[in-house]
């Protein structure tokens, strides 16, 4: 089972701060987008035009699914796959950690390039209404929530690492 699992909105910093939680925790880092992409020889925008969003997140579901019985350390997992019912009830159970952050960080750390298929038409008002939306998700899901506005990776990090590092 993995340390810990990150969920949040794009931009949240999944990617980049479970990186920096796995290097001080000393254990793996495992991310699902990065790992579809791999299995797929393509990226997600890629997966979206060619194949549509049903597509990615069939994908999506099964290498969650088979992420979380089988990485045991840090595990990012991308914006929308917690939304997935049957994503959902797998969390239940596991060490999950919401990335809080709101519209201003985020648009600042993502710039809402292209590599976001869903953000690719009115970056802002898109990002606000998945938020929207995900927030009451990302709250039944998470055991822990970190605020990551106006913090740096590293600051995250720690507080990530410091809330999960006594788990067994
Ligand atoms: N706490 C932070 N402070 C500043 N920049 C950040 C922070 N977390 C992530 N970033 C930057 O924001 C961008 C998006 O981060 P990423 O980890 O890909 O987010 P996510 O996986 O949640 O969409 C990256 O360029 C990353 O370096
Ligand atoms: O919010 C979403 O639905 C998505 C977020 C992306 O991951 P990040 O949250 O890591 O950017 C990626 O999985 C895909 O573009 C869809
Ligand atoms: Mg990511």
């Amino acid at each position: 089972m993995p340390r810990v699992v990150l969920v949040g909105p794009p931009g949240s910093g999944k990617s980049t701060t479970g990186a920096t939680v796995a290097e001080l925790l000393g254990v793996g880092f495992h991310d699902t987008d990065a790992a579809v992409e791999a299995a797929a020889g393509r990226s997600i925008a890629d997966i979206f035009v060619e194949d549509g969003e049903p597509a990615f997140r069939d994908l999506e579901r099964a290498e969650v699914s088979r992420a979380l019985a089988a990485e045991d350390g840090v595990v990012a997992l991308g914006g929308g796959a917690p939304v997935d019912p049957t994503t959902e009830a797998a969390l239940a159970g596991h060490t999950v950690v919401f990335l809080d952050v709101g519209i201003a960080d985020a648009a600042k750390r993502v710039g809402f390039a292209a590599s976001r298929p869903l953000l690719a038409v009115n970056p802002r008002a898109s990002w606000v209404r998945l938020m929207e939306a995900r927030r009451p998700v990302y709250e039944r899901v998470a055991t822990h929530t970190v605020d990551t506005a106006g913090r740096g990776v590293d600051e995250v990090a720690g507080e990530v690492a410091r809330l999960v590092g006594t788990d067994p």
